[in-house]
């Protein structure tokens, strides 16, 4: 019945204030009125309707989505919107587009890569949207390995294909181009050039270049919303003052001048993106989390006790595959917090010329974005099989859902390259241990080796794994004991990139294990902080419990080849598990709504806030073109036949 809402019982079962905890997940009061403001106004508007999108071409899905990107920037200036409203309109839009890679890695690399002079040219075009600008960096053949781009700028002191790049396919009129820089004969490698690539009168294809879409994507909709694009130069010319020379210069007489910077800071815009992809997992997980865990309150099958079936979110096995996922959004939620102020703490040190931090913030989010996307991905395909059959709909919002997402695994670094560089990091922190060398931030506890080889995990009884000191010893001790190994092993090569290759599965464990510890400790800290509410650090403390052990759980094999905890330990922290998944069963829907995700947003008929699920999907299948006539297409033509001719068959 419509205006009922079926899971209140599920509601009045929660033991802490579900607007309290609202306002620790939007990070503020400020952030959470924001984007409750953001997401009601999208969701309320028809133009941002996307129930649709699964039935369109990719062409009038494509149009679409200009159509809403346009429609949202109108609204963007009519309304006067904030930049941070602007950002969280359009994520509520929900919708890939070109203009993801405009404000999201066009804008941010000319802030970081230009001059003065360069930004007072090209920002103010950038932000009145009178230039649309993509991030053209991969090649056909080279995308992970950014060394080896084939593109070239070559400088003529008398007067340049590119594959993937998002928004450049029919849309950009500009590009930011990665090429390897020649002048003097000489090549510096790989610099940002900012190109015109179409014309700002007629929008058509500048000479020299040719420009396309890569064609259809992965799954329905998702991200087919994007126009990827293919784009070749042959020999086009710009001028000079179109590379981006904050830290490198090409002079008028050809000379290049390098300012006394790492040369990777080139790459600059690449960590300020792996760092918002960490908090797009927690966003993209939660959303998926929302709704299987409001459809497994909603749906009851088999264990009927007098007459009703059990709710399938009473089922341990439910609920050791669907909390701690929750956990993990959560997790995920507040590492991302973290990984904001480490890159606003290494852009101030950058601008000081203080580089000490760079290696930090390079591992830590090339590190971050590969398993939260990786656990994410997992994640939402996990969901869906939690919503059984009904998961498989794609009005259930998860089909679509994991496709647009599964990409992040690849773009902005292949997963396992991020994790190699994570690997080379913690080798060199390690060797860096014999001459003397403190390790700091992440990689402290390593200053801590001895104790950490030689400690012994304190738990006793189930209850002990609750004491966050005695888990972040184990996850401190159990990383530091496979970067140790892995150090060991290396050292017994006599070509160290040789060993390197031969042990990468090993340093990729190893690099793992340091990364989850990250996000452990993250947690941790975030609950020895002051967390307002009724009710609402309990909770978070039972997930960050969750996270921890299921992490544990999920990693057995580390934690005992290490020796760092024992089989009887590891089966106290199942014990505790399970007790702790009692313990947040009654909260469970409380703890989705507070995502305060609109039924828009959520785009599921099964994660509906009321829980109204079954005659809403059985209007929904109707809603489907393939129920326009009770005859299908095609029935005169091969069924008919078929039918008649059996008849016959039959009479013979
Ligand atoms: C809103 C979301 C939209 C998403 C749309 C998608 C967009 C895209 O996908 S854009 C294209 C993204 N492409 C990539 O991410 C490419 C991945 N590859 C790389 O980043 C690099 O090729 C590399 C890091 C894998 C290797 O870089 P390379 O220059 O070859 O460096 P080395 O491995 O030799 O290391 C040298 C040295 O530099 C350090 N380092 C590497 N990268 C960075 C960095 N970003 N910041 C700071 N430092 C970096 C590396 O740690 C080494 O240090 P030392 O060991 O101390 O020498
Ligand atoms: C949806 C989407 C959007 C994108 N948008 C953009 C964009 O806007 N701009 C842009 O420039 N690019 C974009 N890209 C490209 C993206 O950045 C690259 O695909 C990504 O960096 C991976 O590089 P690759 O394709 O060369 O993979 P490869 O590196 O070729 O990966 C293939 C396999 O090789 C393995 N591998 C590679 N090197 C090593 C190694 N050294 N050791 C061990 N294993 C290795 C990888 O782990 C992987 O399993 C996008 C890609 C996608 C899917």
């Amino acid at each position: 019945m419509e205006g009922v809402d079926h899971l209140a019982h599920e509601r009045n079962r929660s033991q802490f204030d579900v607007n309290d905890m609202k306002i620790v997940w939007a990070g503020s009061r400020e952030a959470f009125e924001v984007s409750d403001r953001m997401s009601r106004l999208v969701a309320n508007d028809p133009a941002f309707r996307k129930d649709n999108r699964v039935h369109l071409t990719r062409k009038e899905l494509f149009k679409n989505t200009l159509r809403k990107a346009a429609y949202a920037w109108k609204k963007i200036i009519e309304l006067k919107l904030s930049e941070e409203e602007a950002g969280r309109l359009r994520f509520f839009v929900d919708e890939p587009a070109y203009t993801d890679l405009h404000w999201g890695m066009f804008v941010p690399f000319l802030k970081g890569q230009g001059t003065e002079e360069q930004l007072q040219k090209w920002l103010p075009l950038a932000y009145k949207m009178q230039i649309i600008g993509c991030y053209a960096q991969t090649e056909l053949g080279h995308g992970s390995n950014v060394q080896w781009l084939e593109t070239t700028a070559t400088f003529d002191p008398k007067t340049d294909e590119f594959w993937w790049p998002g928004g450049l396919g029919k849309v950009s009129t500009h590009a930011v181009v990665f090429a390897r820089l020649i002048t003097n004969g000489r090549d510096y490698g790989v610099h940002g050039f900012i190109v015109q690539i179409r014309s700002l009168d007629d929008h058509s294809v500048l000479p020299g270049i040719t420009i396309g879409d890569i064609g259809v994507k992965f799954g329905n909709g998702a991200y087919n919303t994007m126009d990827n694009g293919v784009m070749h130069f042959d020999h086009i010319r710009i001028p000079r003052n179109q590379l981006l020379m904050r830290f490198s210069q090409v002079t008028r007489e050809g000379k290049y001048v390098q300012s006394d910077v790492p040369r990777q800071l080139v790459y600059g815009t690449m960590v300020y993106v792996r760092k918002t992809i960490v908090i797009d997992a927690s966003n993209a997980l939660s959303r998926a989390v929302c709704i299987a865990t409001r459809y497994s309150a909603v749906r009851r099958q088999f264990g009927s006790q007098d007459g009703v079936e059990t709710q399938v979110i009473n089922y341990k096995t439910q609920q050791s595959r669907l909390f701690p996922l929750l956990a993990s959004a959560y997790a995920f939620r507040f590492v991302g917090e973290w990984l904001q102020w480490l890159y606003t703490d290494v852009t101030q040190r950058l601008a000081a010329n203080d580089f000490s931090t760079l290696p930090e913030a390079h591992a830590c989010t090339a590190g971050l974005k590969s398993i939260t996307t990786a656990a994410t991905a997992d994640g939402i395909e996990e969901c869906r099989k939690l919503c059984g059959g009904h998961g498989y709909l794609c009005s259930s919002g998860l089909p679509e859902l994991f496709a647009v997402y599964v990409p992040a695994c690849t773009y902005e670094g292949d997963n396992v390259v991020l994790l190699l560089q994570v690997a080379r990091f913690l080798v060199k922190t390690v060797s860096q241990l014999v001459s003397g060398k403190k390790p700091v931030g992440t990689t402290a506890y390593m200053g801590r080796l001895q104790h950490l080889m030689e400690s012994t995990c304190k738990v006793q009884k189930a209850e002990d794994w609750l004491n966050p000191s005695i888990v972040l010893e184990a996850f401190e001790v159990r990383s530091a004991r496979m970067s140790v190994e892995c150090a060991k092993r290396l050292s017994q090569f006599t070509n160290q990139e040789e060993g390197f290759h031969e042990l990468s599965p090993s340093l990729v464990e190893a690099a793992v294990a340091h990364c989850q510890l990250i996000i452990v400790a993250k947690f941790i800290e975030k609950l020895q902080g002051d967390i307002p509410g009724n009710g609402v650090k309990d909770q978070l403390q039972k997930l960050c419990s969750i996270y921890a052990l299921f992490t544990l759980h999920k990693h057995l094999g580390d934690f005992l080849s290490t020796s760092t905890i024992t089989p009887k330990q590891a089966s106290l922290a199942d014990d505790q598990l399970r007790s702790l998944y009692a313990q947040v069963r009654p909260n469970a829907v409380a703890l989705v709504d507070a995502f305060n995700y609109t039924d828009h947003y959520l785009g599921s008929i099964l994660g509906r806030y009321d829980g109204n699920v079954y005659p809403n999907l059985y209007d929904e299948a109707w809603k489907d073109p393939m129920n326009d006539t009770a005859v299908p297409d095609g029935y005169h033509e091969y069924i008919k036949p078929l039918l008649k001719q059996q008849l016959r068959n039959s009479r013979l």
